[in-house]
């Protein structure tokens, strides 16, 4: 089977929001994380979603899973302290959801909402056939590493991905490695991506969406609403 397990376990303190986490930032009276679900929901290929919500805000996202009409979240469960930690709570029930048959977890961002369905099929289609899928954006700017003795490392541009989400995988690897991870007293993983690599896994990278962002400041905030807005005009003027 295959499930979409969506981290919003965070409270987006680079958002700067008052009132709400980004995840529940609204546009056209729709919060962000209802747009990222309505993807899965709407995929022919997902079969069930399970949830990382910071804990205060899991009635509300139950409220809104409702009025939108979202069918297959089947587990919300709360987010933990580091986003490793949310994850993890989201794959331990996506593990419950599976009930020992194999699965392929499709790991999101709750304030991803700009993937495609054709992204959502290759991440399934890869993880089949290689065991994982990274989707990723080629660089379009050069990165430079700082090195702890103060040198740069400057990967050439040209081989540079940048990772985005989902990060796919085959549910009994990626959960293994949590817990290795948490055997090792180690929760700061900043990604799936990077837990796997570091613990050995061969990864399988896809190009997805430039599209793809994730909404961590308010400049993405920004982006994101001009480019719903552009999408509803091409509905209504067919550009
Ligand atoms: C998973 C991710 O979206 C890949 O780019 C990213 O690492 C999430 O980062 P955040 O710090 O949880 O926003």
């Amino acid at each position: 089977m295959n499930i979409a397990a969506i981290f919003a376990g965070g409270s987006g303190v680079r958002m700067h929001t008052k009132s709400r986490p980004k995840q529940f930032l609204e546009l056209n009276g729709k919060p962000i994380i209802i747009y990222t679900l309505e993807l899965f929901d709407n995929h022919p290929e997902v079969d069930a979603i399970v949830v990382a919500c910071i804990e205060a805000w899991i009635p509300f996202l139950k409220k809104m899973i409702r009025k939108f009409e979202i069918n297959k979240v089947v587990g919300i469960v709360p987010g933990g302290t580091t986003g490793q930690d949310s994850i993890f709570n989201a794959l331990v029930e996506a593990e419950r959801v599976a009930g020992g048959k194999e699965a392929t977890v499709m790991i999101h961002d709750g304030v991803r909402p700009l993937i495609t369905e054709q992204t959502i099929s290759d991440n399934i289609k890869t993880v089949k056939e290689f065991g994982s899928c990274i989707t990723c954006v080629p660089a379009t700017e050069t990165f430079v590493v700082e090195q702890g003795d103060g040198s740069l490392e400057i990967p050439e541009r040209a081989n540079s991905l940048i990772a985005r989400a989902p990060q796919s995988f085959a549910l009994r690897d990626i959960i293994s490695a949590h817990r290795r991870a948490i055997d090792e007293g180690r929760h700061d993983f900043i990604d799936s991506c990077t837990m796997m690599s570091h613990y050995g896994y061969q990864l399988k990278t896809i190009i997805g969406p430039m599209e793809n962002i994730k909404i961590t400041t308010p400049t993405d905030f920004f982006v994101l609403r001009a480019m719903v807005e552009v999408h509803e005009n091409q509905q209504i003027f067919g550009l």
